[in-house]
């Protein structure tokens, strides 16, 4: 797996990411939605760059000029309910983009740590051929976008996956890496060192979904 890991270089997304963990900021909830969005634009620029791309030509009112234009068809499948901002901000400007909706959550069968990954509804074009850019905005056991991966298989082969995420675990990245084919990419904004023993990412933000959306029983 080829892991572009964006903060590693300075930029306007180290801001993005300050607000979204700040225990402050992050529960005003539309500047957490927004923050996650602006953060799947970036993703969704730096990921562009290793599309591919054919020469086209646009007619000016003055003349003709000729350009290299984006090439791949994409599919845009993202995992609810916390996919949904990073979704909007990838769509920004994957405009064309098809889109795939999955639903996964985690179960607590004894009511202890242990948990399964639920994987209910899946709604998605045909993905034989496509770029498919899974998104999800934390990667903590990587449980999750494993058994999604494994629930779409049923759609088609993918030309190419490139799974796109916000805060990563070192353990969930490595946990990803065994499970995916070889030539996935993992765009991801940073990746933090820890998970505590509820699986989740230390010190990343909490909880995505509610932080988004509000708490679920
Ligand atoms: O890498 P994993 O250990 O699988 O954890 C990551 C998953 O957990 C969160 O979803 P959650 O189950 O909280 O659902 P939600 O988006 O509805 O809140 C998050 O959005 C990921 O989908
Ligand atoms: O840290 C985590 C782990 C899973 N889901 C989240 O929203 N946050
Ligand atoms: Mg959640």
């Amino acid at each position: 797996m080829k892991i572009h890991h964006l903060a590693q270089n300075n930029s306007v997304l180290n801001t993005f990411l300050s607000e979204i963990r700040d225990q402050k900021i992050q529960k005003d909830s539309m500047r957490f939605r927004r923050n996650i969005e602006r953060i799947g634009e970036i993703l969704a620029y730096e990921l562009s760059k290793s599309l591919s791309f054919h020469e086209g030509f646009v007619e000016t009112p003055l003349a003709t000029k000729n350009m290299h234009l984006l090439s791949d068809a994409i599919v845009v499948c993202s995992i609810l309910r916390a996919g949904l901002p990073l979704h909007q901000g990838l769509l920004n400007y994957f405009d064309k983009a098809e889109n795939a909706f999955i639903s996964a959550y985690r179960h607590h069968p004894n009511n202890d740590e242990h948990f399964d990954i639920v994987v209910e509804y899946v709604a998605s074009p045909n993905l034989e051929g496509k770029i498919m850019l899974l998104a999800d905005p934390m990667l903590a056991t990587g449980q999750s976008l494993v058994a999604v991966f494994e629930a779409l298989r049923k759609l088609g082969n993918p030309k190419e996956t490139h799974i796109v995420s916000v805060i990563g675990a070192q353990e969930g990245i490595r946990f990803v890496e065994k499970h995916f084919p070889e030539n996935t990419h993992l765009w991801i904004a940073t990746i933090d060192d820890q998970l505590n023993e509820k699986g989740y990412i230390v010190p990343g933000l909490g909880d995505a979904g509610d932080l988004a959306f509000g708490s679920k029983l």
